[in-house]
């Protein structure tokens, strides 16, 4: 088995460094910057148990990778770039190869599904920053987090479990879960509070808003008969990881904060707090304070506002307004 992870940055970067450690063959498609410095220096792995630097074989796209049947791929980009990645694994040549989606939100198995027949959901429970290019941080103790895999839209396969086995001796534990979507709705639920994270930074008031996005979230997925598992009470959160320390590096916020922070012209929010504006809107069940973190995101992005500039009255401005 190879890997091709696509989009080497927080959670791609950890996992290919990872993987790349424990001796797997491991490919990483990256771009930029971050092309560069992997090419040049490998890729520093910061975690509380010390740093390491994995060297790594990588491509500047699909097309630069030549295929093979026993190729697993991990898609592990941001939900708004998923799209266009898709379609250029499918120019690349990518056939029935099992693909897994390494990302928040529920939509990118969606648009996997749409072009490939082999789409695997994982729930992705670890804290990790883009630090700067050739550099990432996976702040988990004793393990960087763990992992849920299944199929999509449901059951557990062999590749499943082959992958969870490759990733737990790898370091990183990992499930085979047949209601991996289920666990995938849990995690939307506590990423409805990353554009507060974003927005106002760590906070007290910013806990209390995140409840009531999460609140109405909750409503959403009952108007719309949809199952969760609820992630943020998992016992592995204690046993398997906590939030450990690493020397002279804290965290710059949530995966959406993160965005921000690096100036990335785009965010995740359409596909978090978006999703259950969506479904409010396709069932009939009101969901307002999260269609208005969409469009709050939107303006941070349009005034180009740096993460933690406004203050939870803002939000709640904005989500009495919406
Ligand atoms: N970070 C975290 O703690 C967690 C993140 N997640 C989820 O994991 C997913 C990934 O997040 P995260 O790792 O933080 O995101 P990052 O932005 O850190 O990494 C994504 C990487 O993919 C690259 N990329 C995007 N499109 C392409 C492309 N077409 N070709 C090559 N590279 C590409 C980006 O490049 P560029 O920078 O140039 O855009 C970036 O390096 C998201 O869905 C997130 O919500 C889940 C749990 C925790
Ligand atoms: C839960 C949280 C905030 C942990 O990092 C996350 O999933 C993210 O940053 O997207």
């Amino acid at each position: 088995m190879r890997f091709v992870i696509y989009g080497i940055g927080a959670i791609g970067g950890t996992l290919a460094a990872m993987l790349s450690l424990a001796g797997e063959e491991v490919i990483g498609i990256a771009r930029g910057r971050q092309l560069q410095a992997i090419r040049e220096g490998g890729l520093l792995l910061r975690r509380p148990e010390g740093d390491q630097r994995a060297r790594l074989e990588t491509a500047a796209s699909p097309d630069e990778v030549t295929f093979r049947d026993d190729d697993v791929i991990l898609l592990t980009m941001k939900t708004q770039d998923s799209a266009a990645a898709l379609d250029a694994l499918a120019a690349a040549g990518l056939r029935d190869q099992h693909l897994f989606c390494l990302q928040n939100g529920v939509e990118n198995e969606r648009l996997a599904l749409r072009r490939f027949v082999n789409v695997h959901g994982v729930t992705v429970v670890l804290p990790a920053d883009y630090v700067t290019p050739g550099e990432v941080a996976a702040f988990g103790a004793p393990h960087p987090g763990y992992l849920d895999i299944g199929r999509y839209p449901g059951g557990a396969d062999a590749m499943d479990t082959l992958v969870a086995e490759r990733l737990t001796a790898a370091g990183l534990p990992a499930f085979a879960d047949p209601q991996v979507m289920a666990s995938k709705h849990g995690k939307l639920l506590m990423n409805l509070g990353n554009i507060v994270d974003a927005a106002v930074g760590a906070q007290d008031e910013a806990k209390e808003i995140t409840a009531r996005l999460r609140a109405e979230g909750e409503a959403v997925f009952r108007a719309a008969g949809i199952d969760w598992r609820d992630s943020q009470d998992d016992p592995r959160r204690n046993t398997l990881m906590a939030m450990g320390r690493i020397e002279g590096l804290s965290r710059a916020g949530s995966s959406s904060a993160q965005s921000l922070v690096r100036g990335a012209g785009s965010i995740e929010t359409a596909y978090l707090n978006g999703e259950i504006a969506l479904l409010a809107r396709l069932h009939g069940a009101p969901a307002p304070a999260n269609a208005a973190m969409v469009a709050l995101a939107q303006r941070m992005l349009r005034e180009g506002l740096a993460p933690g500039s406004l203050a939870p009255d803002d939000l709640l401005a904005a989500m009495e307004a919406g």
